[in-house]
């Protein structure tokens, strides 16, 4: 087969159709329309659970031009639904690359589309809000399906129990000399556990619904909220079990984990209309002033308003004011809303870990000096 003979449609639930070029597997995907503009980091993305049931749109015009290695990705599947690029490279070139775009969506049986404006569906995405839409990618001389048939497809709504896909079965540890950590997994990046282990933490990874006792008797020196997909509201569960954590151990939320964070303090949430995703976020932290660029991926955000009195906005997205890290004024437990552990990004933030592993010295100090904090 020739590289461009197979068909594709994208299609969103407000009518708009695109027709392009299909890849990856012959397949179709219904998910969320989203946008990111990182120029690289393509196997990071497709790999990030945070995309499931997502169909993810590249603005960076040329996808898959240094290949695909092992060891990149940040779990063991492509999380994101579908992938829409203007153009997916044939020919990578890298030392470390073993298979194409094309070939690694196969693989994982996860549809392309290529050959679109793909300007244009960001414009709209923008304008519009992120919308469900559905991916048709055709085997090679196939025809395309019927549109009404697929219109159908964007009629059923989609799933809700984003975490439980994604999720950890069953607890595992890494072992390591330094501080015991566990991480409750919503959804985690490989990157959060990488630099966990460059720390030498001793990290307990634990699903999502482990109930506080369990994670408590674990004896943790703190306690990790991963990032995950979805909606943080559809996990009230989570929020719970974090409020019975809270003040019995340090707390680094990220992400989904920061918003759990939020919720648990008595906070809210809601959905922006087309998210933070990229690697070119720039985000400003009030403690220091210093501006970094961040590595996102979220389409929820916790809201400044009824931001409950306990809990102080660290940092504030440059862009669009947005809150992007919290500090609980009495307790040892804070979060960020952005990626410190990068994958893909620079790696501006990755101090975060240190601050909480420092975070735990204070809090253990301040134990010994008889300022318990449970
Ligand atoms: N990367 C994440 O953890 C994303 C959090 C959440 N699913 C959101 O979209 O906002």
């Amino acid at each position: 087969m020739k590289h461009g003979e197979r068909k594709a449609y994208l299609l969103l639930e407000d009518g708009t159709a695109f027709e392009g070029k299909g890849f990856g597997a012959a397949a179709i995907s219904v998910g969320e329309v989203v946008f990111t503009t990182g120029m690289t980091g393509y196997q990071e993305t497709l790999t990030d659970p945070s995309y499931y049931r997502q169909i993810v749109t590249f603005t960076y015009p040329l996808i898959g031009n240094y290949g695909l290695a092992p060891g990149v990705e940040q779990s063991w599947q492509v999380r994101a639904f579908g992938v829409v690029v203007r153009e997916a490279a044939p020919t990578p070139s890298h030392r470390r690359s073993v298979e194409t775009l094309d070939e690694y969506l196969r693989r994982h049986g996860v549809p392309g589309i290529e050959g679109i404006d793909t300007r244009s569906l960001v414009r709209h995405i923008r304008r519009e809000g992120t919308m469900k839409g559905a991916l048709v990618s055709t085997g090679p001389g196939e025809g395309l399906p019927d549109k009404a048939a697929l219109w159908a497809h964007l009629e059923q709504p989609i799933p809700r129990d984003h975490v439980a896909q994604v999720t950890a079965r069953a607890p595992y540890r890494m072992p390591g000399q330094g501080k015991r950590v566990v991480l409750v997994d919503y959804g985690l990046k490989h990157g959060m556990l990488e630099s966990l282990r460059y720390r030498n933490c001793d990290i307990y990874v634990v699903p999502a619904w482990t109930p506080a006792s369990d994670i408590l008797a674990l004896r943790p020196q703190g306690v990790v909220l991963s990032n995950g997909p979805g909606d943080p509201q559809d996990i009230p569960e989570a929020a719970e079990t974090v409020r019975e954590l809270l003040g019995r151990v340090p707390l680094f939320g990220i992400c989904l984990g920061h918003q759990v964070f939020a919720l648990a303090c008595g906070g809210r949430t809601e959905k922006m209309s087309f998210g933070h995703r990229g690697c070119n976020h720039p985000v400003k932290d009030l403690t220091t002033g210093r501006v970094m660029i961040t590595s996102q991926n979220h389409g929820y955000v916790v809201s400044r308003e009824g931001l409950p009195e306990d809990l102080e906005v660290t940092h504030v997205n440059q862009n669009d004011g947005t809150v992007e890290g919290l500090r609980h004024r009495h307790l040892p437990a804070f979060s960020v809303q952005f990626h410190p552990e990068a994958r893909p990004g620079p790696d501006d933030a990755a101090e975060l870990f240190d601050r909480f592993l420092e975070e735990i010295d204070n809090a253990e100090a301040g134990v010994e000096e008889g300022r318990v904090y449970a």
